[in-house]
């Protein structure tokens, strides 16, 4: 029996804010950053998870995560998979006073997003597969039992689940094995930073074009005629037939977002991403009614699926960007994969960061096999940064992200990268 021992939390900085790596409208000069996450076993066994974020702050989510582990220490993983809908309520609802300074959101849901994951990573370890594949073997009621359904039942019941799970079974082997030999279809924003020079962006567009992309990510939201020397860079590199995409990062108030966009709109954007406050649902409603067909997507700042409920129900969206780090770790993701189904938006989840590309594969195999049962509209973002300090790196072929095999979440670092980039203290700081 697997019993967790002891649960370690580390605060893991990369200094990517100084090459501009990630830098868009609202976040200049980010540093990546993990709250990282070891489950120890009595067994030998390690369960690893992290929540991202962007460098300061990171400090708060450890101490959150601190503050969480006496609900997990001590417990066998037994006792947490028997019935993991119960487990979730119970980590986010089961101390009160912990629930008050969110409720799932803010620090302590991207704590919980951290301990969530380590345990489907210690689970699926123990079971020696891939998370997506441990997902895709379940039945449909072993899935809904692992969900919390508080506050959703007027979107989506646990019937209407188990209704949604048991639609497309029937090609669920013919599509694990289409991802196998494939991969599932990706986009790159690596060349579309705010902060990267012109002559950057046009040498990575060729570098992606040449590597198989074809469909690409820009920032915008800063200077309007810079955001349009930069789309004219990208369109005459990638020309009109591939996608572009326009993302920019919660800077517009509502209709600011319109009046940018029309001016943008002359380059053919796909969608925009994060055009105002990700809180506003009634706000992204309007902007899709008046800028389509440019689709609306969202979701990286969408704290739990309570929000995703109301932007689906508000029709507000076109893409549904989960992050699998923002909500409350896999469980949550899994429902909101479900709404998203039920309301017939494709999901994009939204990756790069560190670490965030490692688990979304997983997230969108397991939506594509078994939930959507369909590529339409759907495309899985890719960043091409810091893979290197993964045990199981994100492979990417021809642009497309190809089935992980090894067993876990894919999330475990190398102990190398851990000690160098471990804040203050690690080498990566040293001045
Ligand atoms: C600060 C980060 O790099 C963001 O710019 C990034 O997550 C971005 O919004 C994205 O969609 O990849
Ligand atoms: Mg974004």
């Amino acid at each position: 029996m697997t019993s967790i021992t002891r649960l370690d939390v580390q605060d893991i900085r990369f200094p990517t804010s100084r090459s501009l790596d990630g830098s868009d409208a609202m976040n200049a000069a980010p540093d990546y950053s993990a709250t990282y996450v070891t489950l120890h076993t009595e067994a030998g066994l390690e369960g690893h998870g992290l929540t991202f974020t962007i460098g300061r702050g990171n400090e708060i989510c450890v101490k959150a995560v601190e503050s969480l582990a006496p609900l997990i220490e001590g417990r066998t993983l037994a006792s947490i998979t028997r019935d993991m809908g119960d487990f979730w309520h119970h980590l986010t609802s089961g101390d009160s006073q912990l629930r008050w300074i969110g409720p799932e959101k803010g620090a302590i849901h991207l704590a919980t997003a951290a301990i969530v994951n380590a345990i489907w990573d210690l689970w699926a370890k123990s079971e020696g597969k891939p998370v997506w594949k441990l997902l895709v073997d379940m039945s449909p009621e072993q899935l809904v039992s692992c969900l919390d359904f508080s506050f959703v039942t007027d979107a989506l019941t646990p019937g209407e689940a188990l209704a949604l799970l048991r639609r497309h079974a029937a090609g669920k082997a013919a599509r694990e094995r289409e991802m196998l030999e494939h991969g599932y279809p990706a986009y790159t924003t690596s060349a579309g930073w705010l902060g990267y020079p012109d002559d950057k962006v046009r040498r990575l567009a060729r570098e992606a074009l040449a590597e198989g992309w074809t469909h690409f990510k820009q920032k915008v939201g800063g200077d309007l005629e810079e955001d349009r020397r930069r789309a004219r860079i990208l369109r005459e590199e990638i020309g009109w037939e591939r996608p572009l995409m326009m993302d920019a990062n919660q800077v517009w108030d509502v209709d600011e977002a319109i009046a940018n966009m029309r001016e943008l709109a002359e380059f053919d954007p796909l969608w925009i991403e994060e055009p105002t406050s990700p809180d506003d649902i009634l706000g992204h409603a309007e902007i899709r009614r008046r800028l389509a067909p440019i689709g609306v997507a969202t979701g990286e700042h969408c704290h739990n699926r309570v929000m995703f409920k109301q932007l689906l129900q508000a029709g507000a969206i076109d893409y549904c960007q989960i992050d699998a780090a923002r909500l409350g770790g896999l469980n949550e993701v899994i429902v909101v994969l479900l709404m998203a189904a039920k309301y017939r938006v494709p999901v994009c989840p939204h990756a790069g960061g560190v670490g965030l590309c490692e688990y979304v594969q997983h997230v969108s195999l397991f939506d594509y096999i078994a939930v959507s049962g369909s590529l339409e509209g759907r495309i899985l973002e890719y960043v091409d940064h810091l893979h290197e300090h993964f045990v199981d790196p994100v492979v990417i072929h021809n642009g497309r992200y190809q089935a992980p095999r090894a067993p876990g979440y894919g999330i475990t670092m190398h102990p190398e990268s851990l000690s160098r980039h471990a804040y203050p203290g690690g080498a990566a700081w040293a001045r």
